[in-house]
């Protein structure tokens, strides 16, 4: 029972500290277009502000309930994507954004996800697939877009989700955070 006991409580303050000090950072990415800046903002301001595409990078600190994100969000056009590796040490989580409407380059969108995954320091990372503009009609269901990536073959050795979403609406961004953080918490 004492047992029990102290190992709760000594949960219970790392789970505290964890929230407090931990710097939580988090990767944003995904190709041009997907959203990323929409979501960052919308985040960050409950707002949409007006994007242009990202030559480089954002980041911003993201209250979300008692916790801090830092959230990076990189630019996706093609020329920029051979840059996101530079910011993965010390990466807490991944969100990957995409275009559920834009099904011309969901094959692409498939391709440097898994690039991204195969790279030695994000092993273990979790990862959060955001479906964005689910507000767009003919736009692919997360489930859809779930079975086309193809993650529950070969993602084992961390924890992925893939939620729809609607970044000028601010819909499913809560839910997707939520996700994450236990995601962060079980690592
Ligand atoms: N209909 C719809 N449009 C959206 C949604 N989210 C973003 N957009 C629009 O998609 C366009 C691109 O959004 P950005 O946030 O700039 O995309 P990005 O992923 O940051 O693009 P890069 O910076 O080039 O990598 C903008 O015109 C947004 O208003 C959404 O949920 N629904
Ligand atoms: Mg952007």
């Amino acid at each position: 029972m004492g047992l029990t006991f102290s190992s709760f409580v000594s949960s219970l303050s790392s789970l505290v500290r964890w929230s407090k000090e931990q710097d939580v950072r988090i990767l944003m990415l995904g190709l041009d277009s997907a959203g990323k800046t929409t979501i960052l903002y919308q985040l960050q301001i409950g707002e949409v502000v007006s994007t242009i595409p990202t030559i480089g990078f954002n980041v911003e600190t993201v209250q979300y309930k008692n916790i801090k994100f830092q959230v990076w969000d990189l630019g996706g056009q093609s020329s920029i994507r051979p840059y996101w590796r530079c910011y993965f040490p010390n990466t807490s989580a991944i969100i990957y954004v995409i275009d559920s409407s834009d099904h011309d380059r969901l094959p692409t969108s498939r391709t440097e996800l898994l690039t991204m995954l195969s790279e030695e320091e994000l092993n273990g990372v979790p990862l959060l697939v955001f479906c964005n503009k689910q507000d767009i009609e003919g736009a692919l269901k997360p489930d859809e877009i779930s079975d086309k990536l193809g993650l529950a073959g070969g993602e084992t050795k961390r924890e992925w989700g893939v939620r729809g979403c609607c970044a000028t609406k601010g819909e499913g961004l809560e839910e997707g955070l939520d996700w994450l953080v236990n995601a962060i918490q079980k690592k």
